[in-house]
């Protein structure tokens, strides 16, 4: 339930908190991007809306930052329903699932984050919710044991998870809509950067906001975090406004890396290069010497480098390709993988 982490998992002030509030879009027409999976749920929207009818259990997977949770609080606000808000590793008694189960309200949502985490007890109990609108609930203990069976109002289950490879089959089998959310181009993420600036009233310049996004792993969550710590920089160090200067100046003091690549990023490059001599390496092998999950890696880290062209994957593992040397200002040793 604790919503108030950043990209890092660092915890928000609270100021910090509200702003991040304020910056998330409330309808289908404030989120930018992702044009493929946001036409689909307006259509399932709308006949929903028009049956009347709950909408289709909903799964978000991808990457952290992108918008899973934002997209769930839309479709509250479109469904004009309410939403209820828990996540897997909160959710360990049977007991609270049936409490937050039974006080839905028709066609409410139930939002569970990182729903990958889930305890099988809780998970197993929570089918026959999603399927039949119905539970089972023990009263009494001891001799006097017995359950009764509950029903449900219709209500929407919305799942999140940055790790989509770790939900069981039944689980996901359980989802009528499934939708990857995925990295966002500059262009957008500059777009998001300037209703952001608009938000918090500081005014920024077009090339500053491209700078900026440039900076930003893809990453939403993570523009906006820049652009705060720049607004700081402004105020400080500048007149207010957010110039390419001033936006240039803060974000080398703030060591962001020219790509927007984050410490695990380079680490991960850097070990297949240093390491296992450009690769190929396996998945394992490479989590192991970086001290990182192998599910991680590919759920987290290796998508947005892939889609960047700094690694790639072989039968035989992971290769890092020449944009990776030069990014890490490396001089491949000829004959080193192969390619020579
Ligand atoms: N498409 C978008 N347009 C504008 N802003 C966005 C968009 N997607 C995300 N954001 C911004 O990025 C922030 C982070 O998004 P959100 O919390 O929805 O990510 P998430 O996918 O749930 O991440 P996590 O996996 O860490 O929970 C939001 O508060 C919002 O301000
Ligand atoms: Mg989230």
């Amino acid at each position: 339930m604790n919503e108030n982490l950043d990209a890092s998992g660092e915890n928000l002030s609270p100021e910090e908190f509200d702003i991040e509030r304020a910056l998330r879009p409330l309808s289908f027409d404030d989120f930018a991007g992702q044009e493929q999976v946001l036409e689909n749920l307006q259509i399932f929207v709308q006949a929903a809306n028009m049956r009347g009818d709950a909408l289709d259990h909903t799964l978000f997977h991808g990457p952290p930052g992108l918008g899973k949770t934002t997209l769930a609080h839309i479709l509250a606000n479109e469904l004009n329903v309410g939403i209820k808000i828990t996540s897997g590793p909160v959710l360990d008694k049977p007991g609270d699932l049936a409490g937050l189960l039974t006080n839905l309200d028709e066609r409410d949502i139930l939002f569970i984050d990182e729903i990958h985490r889930l305890s099988p007890i809780v998970e197993e109990y929570l089918y026959s919710a999603m399927e039949d609108y119905r539970i089972d609930i023990m009263l009494e203990t001891g001799p006097n044991a017995r359950t009764v069976q509950i029903n449900l109002n219709p209500f929407t289950l919305i799942g999140a998870t940055t790790r989509s490879g770790l939900l069981t089959a039944p689980m996901r089998a359980r989802f009528g809509i499934s939708s990857r959310l995925q990295y966002y181009s500059t262009e957008l993420l500059s777009g998001i950067v300037e209703r952001s600036s608009e938000i918090l009233k500081v005014p920024i310049s077009q090339e500053a906001a491209i700078e900026i996004a440039g900076r930003s792993r893809g990453t939403p969550r993570i523009a906006n975090a820049l652009l705060r710590r720049v607004r700081d920089f402004a105020q400080i160090k500048g007149n207010g406004k957010i110039d390419i200067e001033i936006a240039r100046y803060s974000l080398k003091a703030l060591n962001v890396d020219a790509h927007g690549l984050d410490e695990m990023d380079n680490k991960i490059l850097e070990t297949i290069i240093d390491k296992f001599k450009g690769g190929p390496v396996g998945i394992t092998t490479l989590a192991t010497a970086v001290s990182e999950s192998a599910e991680t890696i590919e759920e987290v880290y290796e998508p947005f480098l892939i889609q960047q062209g700094f690694i790639y994957r072989t039968p035989r593992g992971r290769e890092v390709t020449e944009h990776a040397y030069r990014h890490l200002g490396r001089t491949k040793v000829p004959g080193q993988n192969g390619l020579f």
